[in-house]
């Protein structure tokens, strides 16, 4: 009922206009699963390789043609007849097949696609939803808390800031769908007070707005006006949270902060960081440090890893050989799950159950080119880690993901647990 009889591929548009990988998975059942994969800007040096082209005549170098050849040929061939329920041994088998470090014989991008799409189909030969398929029913299904990138900079919009995300973090509400329709409120509030100010309501690859701001304290403060503006109490109700992305900053062991015209040594820009958390409700810093910065990594733990989580994503890759040396150093203390940096679903949850153990939070996330696939809303309810980041609410293809997640509520209806604040009492 759940044999592979056959994998297609097709070349889709991700969020940027840039192709993607699609795949299919058929079964004998007659069930079929669908995935697509999406794509990073802001890539950690260590990621899985993507796997592309390179013909500058045909997007610039991003076709997918070999991938989708590696899916419908040599990917499909090996996995026809294998059951679609055992997901460990048909990652393994794909791991096996690729036979690289770094999944670049045969991409990343042509096996995450297969992986995700066997998961779906055999969820669909089972009648269950995804997140049913993934999780463990013991443990209870948990929405989690979305980690909204109102105000885009850095490599996702051409604006002055250097920082890439600032987020907003709707915590302190009883369940998910309360929680977005704040977050939403705050979006629309800051939409209509950048208006009010005169910048432009543009927004970046993520859908968060991304005026040219003087610097991060400006965009901030402009977020916690629009929090007050649209009736929410800031911290306690809706926080803050930043992705630096510090790599994309790091020059010659410095960190530039151009649109602000300031240049740090790491321990300076530790200091600056955690100035802005005694300033602010900042519950959250991603990348914070650059990803080769490990010193730095080890500073800024020492100082604000008490006070706030401090996740790792180009630093960690949902790889769980760079997680367990982090996990060893003691740096960071939370870790980014993007499926596609690693290239397999059983490797993405190896990595979210090896920070579980160790005490480091997972937060599920997107690329900041997506697709409509809503893998990842099931992917965070599935393993109850609490949260997501998933962009803002002006581009489909984030709301394609909050829109899974509450008919999801809806659908466990008194069994719908919200991780609410509790998902960050671990700091
Ligand atoms: C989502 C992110 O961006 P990208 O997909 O460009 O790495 C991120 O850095 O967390
Ligand atoms: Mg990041």
């Amino acid at each position: 009922m759940t044999t592979i009889t056959s994998i297609k591929a097709l070349e889709i548009l991700d969020s940027r206009g840039n192709p993607t990988l699609q795949a299919t998975v058929r079964l004998d059942s007659g069930h079929a699963g669908t995935a697509a994969v999406p794509s990073g800007a802001s890539t950690g040096a260590r990621e899985a390789l993507e796997l592309r082209d390179g013909d500058p005549t045909r997007f610039g170098g991003k076709g997918v043609t070999k991938a989708l050849a590696n899916v419908e040929g040599p990917i499909a061939a090996a996995l026809k007849g294998r059951d679609a329920r055992d997901q460990g041994a048909i990652d393994a088998l794909l791991c096996e097949l690729d036979g690289s470090a770094d999944k670049s014989k045969l991409g990343a991008n042509a096996l995450l696609a297969v992986s995700l799409a066997t998961a779906h189909a055999a969820a669909n030969a089972l009648a269950i939803p995804l997140y049913r398929h993934l999780g463990d029913a013991s443990r209870g299904f948990t929405l989690p808390v979305p980690l909204m990138n109102v105000m885009n900079g850095g490599a996702h919009a051409n604006n002055s800031l250097d920082i890439q995300e600032c987020m907003i973090v709707p915590h302190g509400f009883e369940r998910f769908g309360d929680a977005l329709r704040a977050g939403v409120g705050v979006f629309h509030a800051l939409r209509t007070l950048l208006d009010k100010r005169g910048f432009p309501t543009s927004v970046g690859d993520e859908g968060g707005f991304a005026p040219n701001v003087s610097g991060t304290r400006e965009a901030l403060d402009l977020i916690l006006e629009a929090i007050e503006r649209a009736g929410y109490k800031p911290g306690s109700q809706i926080a803050l949270a930043l992705d630096c992305a510090a790599s994309e900053f790091h020059d010659d062991g410095e960190y530039h902060l151009e649109g602000e015209g300031k240049r740090f040594s790491r321990a300076e820009f530790c200091g600056y960081l955690a100035e802005l958390v005694g300033d602010y409700p900042i519950l959250s810093i991603e990348d914070g440090m650059a990803e080769d910065d490990w010193a730095g990594w080890g500073l800024l733990t020492d100082r604000l890893g008490r006070r706030v989580q401090l996740v790792g994503d180009d630093l960690f890759v949902t790889n769980t050989e760079i997680l367990s040396a982090g996990i060893e150093k003691g740096i960071a203390n939370a870790i980014l799950i993007k499926p596609n940096q690693i290239g397999t679903l059983t490797e993405t949850l190896a990595a979210m159950e090896m920070a579980r153990r160790a005490g480091y939070a997972s937060i599920v996330s997107h690329r900041s080119g997506e697709t409509g696939d809503t893998t990842i809303a099931d992917l965070a309810v599935a393993t109850a880690c609490g949260q997501i980041k998933t962009g803002s609410a002006s581009r489909s293809d984030r709301v394609e993901k909050y829109n899974r997640l509450l008919a999801i509520e809806r659908e466990l209806g008194a069994d719908a647990r919200f991780a609410g604040s509790k998902a960050f009492r671990s700091h």
